[in-house]
């Protein structure tokens, strides 16, 4: 290991952006890239029903083009929808697009993201996530409201955007045979395959956009660097000490442990710098940050100082940060890779593909040059595979297995993906939703009505199921608690120098009936204290994640109250509570063997209880968890004590088959 930061070769002096007139936002606009080719793109658009554009980051592909097909009459017969994979993309790109277009946000331009609609029926140009783009298809399959869809960032290939591709293609034909208005639909990425997309797009012409606005630097390692946490740090304040102030810094890191290690250290080596260097202000940025936490990372940075954003893949593709002049690229990110035969959905540190080490590049030089540190070598970079693996070939495929079925594709396995996943795995998913009832297998496969209640919910199929279970046992305020706070990283902070005082701090909350019960305890003590911080702080409880629960708990309770779902509480009689969630995941539990040991039901796997379980120590005949998560083996976490006799009452077909009975 080196720790030493990739050699720079020259240095560019920087002009920081400042005027946002009505006059500088038009003359960046003529500035870019794209601005030349806006006349041949609306011609070609125009032309075809679908195309394909590629074009280097930053020359104004998701910002520009939806303006321009606006501009020359597009939406006229239906909006124009630009989908993004992720929500702070979504609505950062809104609000520069409004302002460019100096209207105000919401109207002619808005977006919408899962909990927040920020459009009205004037809107024109609508950025969204994919995902809600695939929600409002399961209403309205042939998208009548769209004139133009716009695929954004199409190289992540996220489960959502690749269905999208099939029902999109779908309607697509479906709307030419109805004669209704044409929908036309536009692929676009700085960094794709773009014969693929293109044959997948019947021959769709690909269009190109040359050239970019500003230079960046590339660096590399000289030598491979076996702590790129360490690497990166180093490389922070070296541009610290060298660079100017304002220059800041965009770090692509794996996780929020991660991040949170780093902030410290670079927060505790900045306290000993010398009086007179500039202040560093240092800025996490992942997925579980509550949205306006977010948002806090597109603030300027005050005069003298420089901002650090240590990130995740979250900040990778579309978004601009103004200011941002290095960006360093540990080359890693934590992705999702699931084994069918374990049932597991782990989570892996891995290489980033080339076309991800291109996007983060691409997050630097937007408003004037750039340097992009890579803390690998020239040959490491080689090396790497082109692109992702699409998601829908490595996770859980029950979510999307509902979402098509309710979108009212027949066969699955027929569908037109771009890329099919196994077989095996769509088998798997649609198993796993015949045991949780949601569908049923006639002559084919279709939702049951309590799965066509399942896809409304924008969770995983077996915590819906235990949403719309509630009833059933009177205790839906409590299942709404739970299921919120399983939805967000854990609300129990346990820092490494303090675990005894934080476990000592929470035993008031503890439940021998497993860590559901506590999480529900915390909730109500939070609720009595009106989530005081210093009670937050005393009893080692994240108030940011209590708070993002919160929010997710709100918007849970409108859509049960909109689908007629009686708000009761059970009491203090906690096996309600666990016969409820019991009836959806059944499938996640298992059972104390003589030796001590605890195995799976489903796949006899060896498991272990967490050590951040309330029942750590205790040893349950059967437990229900909530996840599995390897690390040096493998550990059930969030648990629940429950009777075997429920889980035979929540799936008898399934228990029988596997144990004739003998679990009774
Ligand atoms: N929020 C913003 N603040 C300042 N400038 C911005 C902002 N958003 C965009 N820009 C400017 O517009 C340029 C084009 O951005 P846009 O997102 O349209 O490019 P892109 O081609 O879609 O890039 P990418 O492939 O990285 O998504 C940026 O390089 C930047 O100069």
């Amino acid at each position: 290991m080196s720790g030493e930061p990739p050699k720079k070769k020259r240095r560019y002096s920087g002009s920081n952006m400042t005027g946002e007139s009505a006059e500088s936002l038009r003359q960046q606009r003529c500035h870019l890239p794209i601005y030349s080719a806006r006349g041949r793109l609306n011609l070609e658009i125009r032309k075809t029903s679908s195309a394909i554009i590629i074009g280097e980051t930053g020359s104004g592909k998701t910002t520009q083009i939806p303006q321009y097909l606006y501009e020359s009459g597009m939406a006229r017969e239906g909006m124009i929808a630009c989908t993004q994979p992720r929500r702070v993309a979504a609505i950062t790109v809104a609000q520069r697009v409004a302002m460019e277009m100096g209207v105000e946000l919401g109207k002619q331009v808005g977006y919408c993201v899962r909990f927040d609609d920020m459009t009205s029926p004037g809107t024109k140009i609508k950025y969204m996530t994919d995902g809600m783009l695939l929600r409002e298809a399961i209403l309205d399959p042939l998208l009548s409201k769209y004139a133009v869809v716009i695929l954004d960032e199409a190289h992540e290939r996220t489960i959502h955007t690749d269905v999208l591709f099939g029902v999109i293609k779908d309607a697509q034909q479906k709307r030419k045979k109805g004669k209704a208005c044409p929908l036309k639909v536009i692929v676009m990425s700085a960094t794709m395959d773009v014969d693929h997309f293109s044959t997948y797009f019947n021959n769709a012409p690909v269009l190109y956009i040359e050239g970019r606005e500003h230079p960046i630097e590339l660096l590399y390692s000289s030598m491979p660097q076996s702590d790129y946490l360490f690497a990166a740090i180093v490389t922070v304040f070296q541009i610290h000490q060298d660079e100017p102030p304002g220059h800041d810094i965009l770090v692509f890191l794996t996780g929020q442990e991660e991040i949170e290690a780093m902030l410290k250290s670079v927060k505790d080596i900045a306290k000993d710098l010398p009086s007179d260097c500039p202040q560093l202000l240092v800025c996490p940025m992942y997925a579980a940050l509550p949205p306006g936490q977010q948002l806090k990372i597109f603030q300027p940075t005050p005069a003298g100082s420089r901002k650090v954003i240590l990130a995740t893949n979250i900040a990778e593709t579309s978004i601009t940060i103004q200011g941002i002049k290095h960006v360093i690229d540990t080359g890693k990110v934590k992705a999702k890779s699931y084994q069918p035969g374990s049932g597991l959905d782990l989570l892996k540190v891995q290489w980033v593909s080339k076309s991800q080490a291109w996007q983060r590049t691409g997050r630097s030089g937007r408003e004037d040059s750039g340097t992009c540190w890579r803390l690998y070598t020239e040959n490491q970079f080689q090396e790497l595979r082109e692109n992702t693996i699409p998601e829908i070939q490595r996770c859980n495929l029950s979510s999307v297995v509902l979402q098509l079925l309710a979108l009212g594709i027949p066969n699955i396995l027929r569908f037109d993906f771009m890329d099919k996943p196994s077989a095996e795995s769509i088998i798997n998913a649609v198993d796993q939703l015949n045991l949780l009832a949601a569908v049923e297998k006639k002559d084919k496969v279709q939702l049951t009505s309590l799965g066509k209640k399942m896809a409304i919910f924008p969770l995983e199929p077996r915590l819906s199921k235990v949403i719309l279970m509630a009833k059933e046992y009177n205790c839906l305020e409590e299942i709404l608690t739970i299921v919120s706070l399983l939805s967000v990283e854990s609300v129990l902070f346990t820092p490494h120098n303090k675990r005894e005082d934080a476990h000592a701090a929470r035993k008031k909350f503890t439940s021998s009936d497993g860590d559901h019960i506590m999480l529900l305890n915390i909730y109500r003590a939070y609720k009595a204290v009106k989530g005081n911080k210093q009670w937050c702080f005393e009893n080692f409880i994240n108030m940011r994640h209590m708070r993002n629960a919160l929010d997710i708990r709100h918007q849970l309770r409108e859509m049960c109250v909109r689908a007629g779902l009686p708000i009761q509480s059970c009491g203090p009689d906690t096996s309600a509570i666990r016969k409820c969630i019991s009836s959806g995941q059944f499938m996640n539990t298992a059972e104390l063997q003589r030796e001590g040991e605890y195995v799976t039901l489903d796949r006899r796997q060896s498991v272990s209880i967490h050590p951040s379980s309330c029942l750590f120590q205790c040893k349950p005949a059967y437990v229900l968890y909530n996840e599995l998560v390897y690390t040096t083996k493998c550990y059930m976490r969030n648990i629940c004590v429950v009777d075997p006799e429920w889980l035979y009452e929540a799936a008898p077909t399934y228990f029988k088959r596997r144990y004739g009975g003998k679990n009774r």
